[in-house]
């Protein structure tokens, strides 16, 4: 395996060969892959394809504030030297993500997870339309034709196993405590109010001690029955790192040809008992003025990153996305570009949006370093894939957890604005917990 690190990358990606080859797949499980393959291993679903992937041909890793850079010229070189011909739904892509920070680490937690990680697996297995392919990367021609025979006999000979229900959680530690939050929220608002901020959001940390390790193909496998339109994702970028994994709703960005689609998530409630009540609940925040501010921001940052360089943006009807334990207010965003431009050009451009970052963006990020005692890692932060077109699909890595081991921790975050109520927020971070909660207890 090629490993490649910041400046060394760009040069070294280029002058290294690697032929991809595929071919369609007879009926086996998707989830197949993950069980038997080793670190690193990928999986990415989303609305309309299911990827797994394992290996590495090469990989690239990057630190520090020029990730995005160098992760998009690396990509760029390496794909420059794919040879093969692939159909479109199987093509080989590098999956990765990218760290929510570029500062330096502040605890031990995210160990084996770089700034910024992305592979070009070995082995691919696509799902689309109803139809499967394997794929497979290698050094030559000759071996990519080995490995596609090797992997379609062991995808075959892997038999089914009885599904594991969730580990059980034998001890938790939130960061902060409730009292903490309330003074960080406090603070927070006297920033508005002094018109230092305008809005920031605060997340918090929830490590938990597991009656044993979870099994993250099974934690998917349910969280395609409960989250069937949100993006499901795991990384395990090597055998000690653990696995970040999550369902989030939220689009960062996916570009096709000169399209941008995004988005804006923001303002939340929690789902009602019954139906008049959900109703009661999704009419409530269309009409919370708290909650249209806080949107609005994130429409209007995502307007203004996409501006410079688009022909036309357009901003769809706001409207209320309902998931199974939260309802978020939801507006669709387009944009036709004004030229070609790479994926991670726009990624870098509008992560992290007000719906995990805020506004002014520097001041809201020192608050967040300041208040925030964890570090995020690679929650609330770019995660997806690259095609060789420059193309590709980034979701936010919400609704997340990273486990290791007997061990997890979640991530889940709150927009602050101008009449925020400390407890509401406590509330919905804990209403934000429940997705990976509800696989781990
Ligand atoms: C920060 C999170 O969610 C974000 C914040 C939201 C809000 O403050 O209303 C809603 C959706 C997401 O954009 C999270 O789930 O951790």
């Amino acid at each position: 395996m090629e490993t490649l690190h910041g400046d060394e990358a760009v040069g070294a990606a280029s002058e290294l060969p690697v032929s991809a080859c595929s071919r369609r797949l007879e009926d086996f499980s998707p989830d197949v892959l993950q069980r038997i393959a080793d670190a690193p291993t990928v999986v990415w679903r989303g609305p309309r394809e299911s990827i797994a992937a394992a290996g590495a041909t090469a990989s690239v890793s990057a630190d520090g504030p020029d990730r995005f850079e160098t992760v998009r010229e690396t990509a760029t070189a390496l794909f420059e030297s794919l040879t093969g011909d692939v159909p479109r739904p199987a093509r080989p892509r590098l999956f990765g993500g990218f760290a929510f920070h570029d500062g330096a680490r502040s605890d031990t937690t995210w160990d084996g997870f770089p700034d910024a990680w992305f592979v070009l697996p070995r082995v691919q297995v696509t799902a689309h339309n109803g139809a499967r392919w394997l794929t497979v990367t290698a050094e030559t021609p000759d071996i990519a034709t080995e490995r596609l025979d090797d992997w379609q006999e062991r995808l075959a000979g892997a038999t089914d196993r009885e599904r594991s229900g969730p580990p059980g959680i034998v001890d938790e530690r939130r960061t902060p405590s409730r009292e903490d939050w309330r003074e960080q929220i406090e603070a927070a608002l006297s920033d508005i109010r002094a018109a230092r901020l305008r809005k920031v959001v605060l997340a918090q940390s929830l490590s938990v001690d597991l009656a044993g390790p979870v099994s993250i193909p099974d934690a998917l496998a349910r969280l395609d029955g409960t989250y069937p339109d949100c993006y499901r994702f795991a990384f395990t970028p090597g055998d000690e790192a653990g696995t970040f994994f999550g369902a989030t709703p939220e689009t960062l960005v996916s570009l096709t040809d000169r399209t941008v689609r995004t988005g804006a998530l923001a303002g939340s409630t929690g789902r009602g008992d019954t139906r008049n009540e959900d109703e009661w609940l999704a009419e409530e925040l269309l009409d919370s003025d708290k909650d249209n501010h806080e949107h609005d921001l994130v429409v209007e940052a995502i307007r203004e990153q996409l501006d410079p360089v688009a022909e036309r943006v357009t901003t769809g009807k706001r409207s209320i996305r309902k998931l199974a334990t939260v309802q978020h207010l939801e507006t669709p965003i387009r944009a036709a570009l004004d030229g070609d431009r790479h994926v991670l050009e726009l990624v870098e451009a509008l992560h992290p949006t007000p719906a995990v970052g805020g506004l002014p963006p520097d001041a809201a990020l020192e608050t967040i370093k300041s208040t925030e005692a964890f570090d995020r890692g690679w929650y609330a932060a770019p995660v997806g894939w690259i095609d060789a077109d420059g193309d590709g699909t980034f979701a936010v890595a919400i609704r997340s957890a990273l486990a290791r081991d007997r061990t997890a921790t979640l991530f889940a975050g709150a927009g602050i604005v101008a009449d925020s109520d400390p407890d509401r927020e406590w509330d919905e971070v804990q209403l934000k917990y429940r997705p990976m909660l509800d696989e781990l207890e």
